[in-house]
């Protein structure tokens, strides 16, 4: 006696959920030491011993002043460095060193993020049955998901994937893939964890590499975890943010504007000047194209915005370019001066930032210019606990059935990739072409 065998298109609907992939939980976490923008330069030419390089310690202080940043925390203190001097020579046979303490660090670091981001969801890390890890310190297998899955004693049977070497981008793309999982395997519960922590690409100053000048002005520590389910179980899990689409545009012929190169002394990056400008030229159409899938007409100062902050100048243009009112990006630039930039894992942090935004204006407390009330912030430093209190927010559908838009938002990714974070729903694109309908603007 058996029921009848089930059709292909059965087994189908049964294997996936029903309903869209939702942020369930967020958490934060940053390295103790905290460094002050404004005594960066002093610290930077001290430690490296470059006190002679006048004209770039001076440059390095223009940059730290237009950066938009006030603070940044740091793995590396000036006790790690006097253990490792040949961290400020680049040319120093030093990657092993860097990959020993990055191979511990930067999973413990996911770690404090994602026990707060598994508190915040409410149930046990042994319900996790996906792990997305993303950093750009990830020079060894077995890789940092492995530990990170260790430490919080996630299931044997839980499915990783690791991103590696993805910089910015990899907020945004494992957010994207997150929601893909959760939506294709019913049940499934994702969690992502974005952990970087500069130490890796650490040098001294050098004359013709202005590349590190840059990236020693921009660059911070941190790491941000979510996890990413469909169809929440009632009175147990909430969803913060839903996902309604995601999508990934990559603007040919900027292979060159954003790169990263492992060698024998760590990590270089390169950061073309004209990075600002080609997110500017191109976000519009990116963004009409991810709501022209969804069918719906957005007005851009209707919506609500998580950018990626990669530096002040390309929140400049992007507010610039798309008319956008004043406080519309306020949490990415608030993210951007509290700890700087942290690669993929920055985008969480400014999630985190607009939902206790929303808690602070459901409680009826004020703004001034644009900033929330003191952060008691909801991340965590160290071990540390979290003071602030969960706020408890429900998403309406309106926005994913193309009645009133009431958010949306734009992590950015290096060399042109977008992803878009709706308010209630979550709006997250990806399109990925070599040959675009329109011309790309690329200078
Ligand atoms: C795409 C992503 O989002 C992924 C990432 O996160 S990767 C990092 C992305 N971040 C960036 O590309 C940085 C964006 N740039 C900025 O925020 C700003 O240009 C800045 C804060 C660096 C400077 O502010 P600004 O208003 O442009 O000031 P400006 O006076 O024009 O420039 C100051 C100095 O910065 C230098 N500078 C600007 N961009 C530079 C770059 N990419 N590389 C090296 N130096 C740079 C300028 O040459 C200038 O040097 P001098 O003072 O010696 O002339």
């Amino acid at each position: 006696m058996g029921s009848a065998p089930a059709t292909v298109g059965e087994i189908r609907r049964a294997q996936r959920a029903d309903g869209p992939a939702a942020v369930l939980g967020i958490g934060t976490a940053n390295p103790p030491t905290c460094m002050a923008q404004d005594d960066y330069p002093d610290y930077y030419f001290r430690v490296t011993n470059s006190e002679h390089l006048t004209d770039l310690k001076a440059k390095l202080t223009r940059i730290c002043k237009k950066s938009g940043i006030r603070q940044r925390y740091m793995h590396l203190n000036e006790e790690l460095l006097a253990a490792h001097p040949d961290f400020t020579d680049r040319k120093s046979p030093s990657l092993d060193a860097r990959v020993d303490i990055a191979s511990a660090a930067v999973p413990e670091l996911a770690a404090s993020a994602a026990a707060k981001a598994i508190a915040d969801w409410g149930r046990p890390a042994t319900e996790i049955t996906h792990l997305i890890f993303s950093t750009y310190s990830g020079a060894r297998a077995p890789s940092g998901d492995r530990r990170l899955a260790s430490l919080l004693g996630l299931s044997p049977t839980v499915s990783r994937t690791m991103l590696n070497l993805h910089g910015c981008y990899g907020g945004g793309r494992s957010l994207q893939l997150a929601k893909e999982l959760a939506e294709n395997n019913r049940g499934a519960r994702v969690l992502v964890a974005c952990s970087e922590i500069s130490l890796i690409a650490f040098y001294g100053p050098e004359g013709g590499c202005p590349d590190n000048i840059l990236g020693q002005a921009l660059f911070g520590d941190g790491s941000g975890a979510v996890i990413i389910g469909a169809d929440p179980v009632s009175n147990v899990e909430r969803p913060l943010f839903e996902m309604a689409l995601a999508s990934q545009t990559t603007i040919p012929d900027t292979e060159d504007d954003i790169s990263m190169e492992i060698n024998k002394g760590g990590m270089e990056y390169h950061i073309s000047n004209k990075v600002p400008r080609l997110l500017g030229c191109n976000v519009e159409r990116c963004l009409i194209d991810a709501f022209d899938a969804l069918g719906v007409r957005a007005k851009w100062n209707d919506l609500f915005w998580a950018i990626h902050p990669g530096g002040r100048a390309i929140l400049d243009h992007i507010e610039e370019v798309l008319g956008l009112d004043d406080g519309k990006l306020a949490a990415s630039r608030h993210v951007l001066s509290e700890f700087g930039n942290m690669s993929g894992t920055t985008v969480i942090f400014v999630l985190d930032e607009l939902r206790r935004r929303r808690a602070v204006k459901k409680e009826g407390r004020h703004y001034r210019n644009g900033e929330a009330p003191a952060a008691g912030s909801g991340h965590q430093r160290g071990n540390a606990e979290c003071p602030m209190p969960r706020p408890r927010l429900r998403a309406s559908p309106s926005h994913a059935h193309g009645k009133q838009q009431s958010a949306a938002g734009l992590p950015y990714v290096p060399s042109a990739s977008v992803d878009a974070i709706g308010d209630d729903p979550l709006v997250v694109v990806h399109v990925e072409s070599d040959a675009p309908p329109r011309p790309w603007l690329a200078s």
